[in-house]
Formats: C-alpha cells, structure tokens, sequence
C-alpha cells in the first residue's frame, strides 16, 4: 500500500521524523511538536497511531489524516496504517484567571447588537453541533431579557438543588441553567447592570457544571449595561456576534464589537442568520434580508464564520424543543450551524495555542512514542 523513492530504514524515530513534516494545518504548526501524536506502534510492517485533536469539532480531520498518509507514503515497507482520533480540549491559558467555572475549559458568548436576529437559536445550535461531534458542553442562558432556551432545548426537568448546589438541567446531551429557572412571574423585565452581574455571579458559583469543553453563553441583545456587566461577569475565551444582514442590523455590529474589544475579549467571528430562503419548489434563492454579512465581517476585521439560511424546520425546532441538528442531522440547514460550530471550536484551539505564554514560540520536548 505505501512505498516511495525515498527509501529510509523502517523504525519509530523515523516515522516520528517524516510525521514532524505534517502541519496542523488550522494552528500553523507541525502534529509533533504539538504532541498530537499520541501513540505510535510500529509492528512488522503495520503502524497504529492515536492522533489527539484539540478539539472533537475539528474541521480538518480529515485533511490531517490524508497530510499524515501522504507523507508516510514517503517510507519503504509499510503495509498497513491504521489511524484512530482523539481529542483533548485544553483550558483556557489566556485572559484573567479566576476561579469561577473550575471545571470548564472555554467559555463562549453569542452575542448581538440587536434583538431577535437569532441569538439564542445560534446559541442552541452551537452547543448542540459541539456536543454531538463528542465534547461536553453546557449552555448558560444569560438572555434576562428574554430567556427561552428552556423551550428552544426541550428541557422537561428543571435544575436540581442539593444542598448550596445547582445540578443544570440537561437535553439533548447539553447541560442547561437559564435565568428563567430562576425568575419569579413579577421579576421586573428590565434589570440593571449591577443587579445582573451580581446575580449571574452568584448563579455560576452554585451551579456544578461538572467538566465541560465548552459553555456556550446566550448574552441579552444589545449592548447595554446588561449585556455589558455580563460579559465582564463570566470569564470568556472569545465571543461570536450574530446578525441578520438587514442593513439595520449590520450597522449596530460595530457597537458590539466595540463592547468586546473595551472588555478586551477576543471576537471569533460574525454569523450572518436568516442569511438567504431557498423556495422548496422552486430551488430559487431569495436573499430576503438583503446580503452583506461576509462584507461587514471585512470592514470590521472580523472573520466571517458563515451564513444559516431563513428556514421553517429551524423555526419549527426552537418552539418544539428539536433542534434542527437533532431532527434533521444531514440537512444542509444544520450543516451550516455545524460548520460554524466546528470553525468556532477551531479558533478557541488557535487562540488557546497564540495566546499560550508557556509555550508560544517554544519547541517541545520530543515525546515518547509507543505508550
Ligand atoms: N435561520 C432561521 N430560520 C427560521 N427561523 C429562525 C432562524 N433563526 C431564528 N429563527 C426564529 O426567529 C425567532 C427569533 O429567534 P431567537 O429567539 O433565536 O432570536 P434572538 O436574537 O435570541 O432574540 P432576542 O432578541 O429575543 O433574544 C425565533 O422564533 C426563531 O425560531
């Protein structure tokens, strides 16, 4: 199956060295250095590696493993590679350190500079896209204004307490604590600034999350002093903004962006929602909202993470607590929630890796193949 030119004799260190040739292609490095290899095995003429990813939701899987057999291709007398993929997200290594959420890696803001653009339906479909490629992942619905995740996920049983301690709520294999668990019928729609920091604060330092990759974080829309003290009041690893691409709503991204970069929390990307509807009879698209997301994105430096069309089955998913992603897995609606959701886990992975002051810029110990 492989044999090439290049013929070199057949051992661990040699392979070790043709696969310090690979790149990770999303952090710019090679899988060696970034000790992805994880195991080598080198029978006869058949080799088993374990590949470690940085994240289950890695969108270049498959090019690692076609990178990695092509350059193995380069050495004589191998007859078998069997590749198997792992993953290991780790902890946040930048921005203030705190105590707050032990056990959780990454946490990530949705946010928008507008109401009703789809935050929390983008909120819902990352945590479930990032849950179902294997992480764990939990969702805090932060929306005090309106926070209806509860339904959008279909959860059935509230939080459990034991004792000071929170349990989340958990559907669909996502662990779940919104604000509306916690609001009596009078609790005033308008809440202040402070009022919401210290509420949220305390609400996260009673909820076991238990270990989580990643807790998405559902903001209010806006970027008033309520989504303002709560993106100051939970330690973030980056932030999405979502919007539609009306020119209305493009325009108020700035300030949102603006609120991100003063609180000095790095913005993954936009996403362009109800983005285009494709007749189903016709298969026209119509972009109903007008287009300019991806062009915005290049105005504000942002990257743009991708569009999800205007489609009835999302609609349908919120108000019956089915995800799109959980109903219709292959449909290209939840493809693109999906892609959003693995490229939004890859720029963690990258930022993670840039941002490391422990290893940025230094090579690492070889690792030990075959354990
Ligand atoms: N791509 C889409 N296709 C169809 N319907 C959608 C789509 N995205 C969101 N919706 C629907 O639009 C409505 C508003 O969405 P959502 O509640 O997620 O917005 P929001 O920005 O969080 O709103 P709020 O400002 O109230 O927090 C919901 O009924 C939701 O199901």
């Amino acid at each position: 199956m492989f044999g090439g030119n290049n013929s070199t004799h057949l051992d661990e260190k040699n392979i070790l060295e043709v696969l310090s040739n690979v790149q990770d292609p999303e952090l710019g490095r090679d899988i060696v250095s970034l000790k992805m290899v994880d195991t080598l095995k080198l029978e006869g003429d058949r080799l088993y590696l374990k590949i470690t990813l940085t994240t289950p939701a890695c969108p270049l899987k498959s090019r690692i493993e076609s990178d990695i057999r092509q350059a193995l291709s380069r050495l004589d007398g191998l007859k078998e590679v069997k590749i198997d993929f792992n993953s290991r997200v780790t902890p946040r290594r930048f921005g203030p350190m705190t105590q707050l959420l032990p056990g959780v890696a990454h946490t990530i803001a949705v946010a928008s500079a507008k109401g009703g653009v789809g935050k929390s339906t983008m909120s819902v479909g990352l945590a479930v896209a990032l849950q179902q490629s294997g992480a764990r992942v939990g969702l805090l619905d932060a929306d005090i204004h309106g926070p209806n995740i509860p339904i959008m996920l279909g959860v059935e049983v509230p939080p459990a307490q034991e004792g000071e301690r929170l349990i989340p709520a958990e559907s669909h294999g996502v662990k779940l604590i919104s604000t509306a668990f916690f609001m009596q019928a009078d609790t005033p729609a308008i809440w202040r600034g402070p009022m919401v920091g210290k509420m949220i604060q305390e609400l996260l330092m009673r909820v076991d999350w238990g270990e989580l990759d990643y807790l998405i974080v559902d903001l209010p829309p806006g970027t008033g002093d309520a989504s303002l003290t709560l993106a100051q009041s939970v330690p973030l690893s980056g932030a999405v903004i979502v919007t539609t691409p009306q020119d209305v709503a493009l325009a108020d991204v700035g300030r949102g962006i603006a609120m991100f970069k003063k609180l000095n929390v790095p913005i993954l990307g936009l996403i362009e929602n109800m983005s285009y509807f494709i007749c189903p009879h016709c298969n026209e698209r119509t972009d109903i909202f007008g287009h300019g997301g991806e062009e915005t994105a290049k105005r504000l430096k942002l990257d743009f993470l991708g569009e999800v069309p205007l489609h009835p089955a999302i609609r349908m998913g919120g108000d019956s607590g089915q995800p799109i992603l959980v109903t219709a897995p292959d449909s290209p609606q939840a493809e693109a929630i999906r892609n959003i959701a693995y490229k939004v886990a890859a720029k963690i992975s990258v930022l993670n890796l840039k941002n490391s002051s422990s290893i940025a810029g230094k090579s690492f110990i070889p690792l030990t193949p075959n354990r």
